[in-house]
C-alpha cells in the first residue's frame, strides 16, 4: 500500500538517459508519479515511451545492449541501486503489456502465481480470499467464479487482460505500468479496461502508454508528451490538451504528426 503523502510522487526520474547500443532511445528525462493519479504517457511510435516505462521496474535489464543512467526512485530509494531485489521490485511495480499475456495455468493459478512465490498467503483459504479480491477488484471475479479451474487462455481477449491486471494486483503493488493496454481489444473490452483504471487510481500510481489522443484525455490526470526520446511537456491532462506550450505538442495533438 502507498506510504507517499498526497504531494510526494511515488517514483520519480531524474535525468534519465537510455541508449540501446549506439542509439540513443531517451534523452534526460525528468517525470514523477503520483499515487492516486495515471499518467498518460503520449507521442509518435518510436519516441521511447514503452523504453521509458519499462525503466520504471528496470524491465529493460535484460536487454542486450540496454544502457540506463540517471536516478529513478521508489518512495525515494534508487531502483538502480545493487542491493535493490529486482523480482520485489517487479511486486512494487507491476506491469500489465500491450497483448493480453496469461499464464498457461488455470484462471486461479495465475492471480496466484504471486502471491505464492512471495509468500503472501499463509494458507489456502488466504490465497483464496488474494485470488478472489483481485479478481474482484479487476473486474473479473463475476464472470470467473464458477470456473477458476478452466485455462486463463481460454478467456476472451478483454477478460484475459483484466486477468493479467488482477495477477499484477494480487501482489500488492503499489504503481502500475501499463504499455498499450488496449491495443489488442475492441471497443466494448477497452470501455470495461479503461472503467477498471478509473477505479483502481484511488490506490495505485499508474502509468500508461497510448496511442489514443481520447485514451489519454479521458483517463489520466497527467500527460507527459515525448518526441524523439525527449519529454517535451507534462503536465495537467487539461491543460496537455487544451493549451500546450510546445508547437511539437500541439502539432503531435491535433494529428498534424504521429
Ligand atoms: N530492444 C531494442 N533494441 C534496440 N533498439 C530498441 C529496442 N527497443 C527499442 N529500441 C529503439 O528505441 C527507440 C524507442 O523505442 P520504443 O519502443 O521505446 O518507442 P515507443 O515510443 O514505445 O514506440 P511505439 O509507440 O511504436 O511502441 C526506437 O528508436 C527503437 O527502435
Amino acid at each position: 500500500m502507498s506510504t507517499s503523502q498526497p504531494h510526494t510522487p511515488k517514483m520519480t526520474a531524474r535525468n534519465v538517459h537510455v541508449h540501446y547500443g549506439t542509439t540513443h532511445a531517451i534523452d534526460d528525462v525528468d517525470l514523477d508519479l503520483h499515487s492516486d493519479e495515471v499518467t498518460a504517457l503520449i507521442g509518435p511510435s518510436g519516441c521511447g515511451k514503452s523504453t521509458f516505462l519499462r525503466c520504471l521496474n528496470r524491465m529493460n535489464d535484460s536487454v542486450a545492449g540496454c544502457r540506463v543512467t540517471g536516478k529513478i526512485t521508489l518512495d525515494g530509494v534508487d531502483v538502480y541501486e545493487p542491493k535493490i531485489d529486482v523480482v520485489q521490485l517487479r511486486a512494487r511495480v507491476g506491469m500489465v503489456f500491450q497483448k493480453p499475456n496469461p499464464f498457461p495455468k488455470s484462471i486461479y493459478d495465475n492471480v496466484a502465481y504471486g502471491p505464492r512465490i512471495h509468500g503472501l498467503a499463509d494458507s489456502r483459504t488466504d490465497l483464496d480470499e488474494i485470488v478472489a479480491t483481485s479478481l474482484d477488484k479487476a473486474g473479473l471475479w463475476d464472470e470467473v467464479k464458477d470456473r477458476l479451474e478452466q485455462p486463463g487462455t481460454a478467456l476472451s481477449g478483454g477478460q484475459q487482460q483484466r486477468l493479467c491486471i488482477a495477477r499484477a494486483i494480487a501482489v500488492n503493488p503499489e504503481v502500475i505500468l501499463m504499455d498499450e493496454p488496449c491495443s489488442a481489444l475492441d471497443p466494448i473490452a477497452t470501455a470495461r479496461v479503461e472503467a477498471l483504471i478509473e477505479e483502481l487510481k484511488g490506490r495505485y500510481a499508474i502509468a500508461i502508454v497510448t496511442h489514443s489522443m481520447q485514451q489519454a484525455a479521458r483517463i489520466s490526470q497527467k500527460t507527459a508528451f515525448f518526441h524523439l526520446g525527449v519529454l517535451v511537456e507534462h503536465g495537467d491532462t487539461t491543460q496537455i490538451f487544451t493549451s500546450p506550450q510546445d508547437d511539437r505538442t500541439r502539432d503531435y495533438i491535433t494529428g498534424r504528426f504521429g
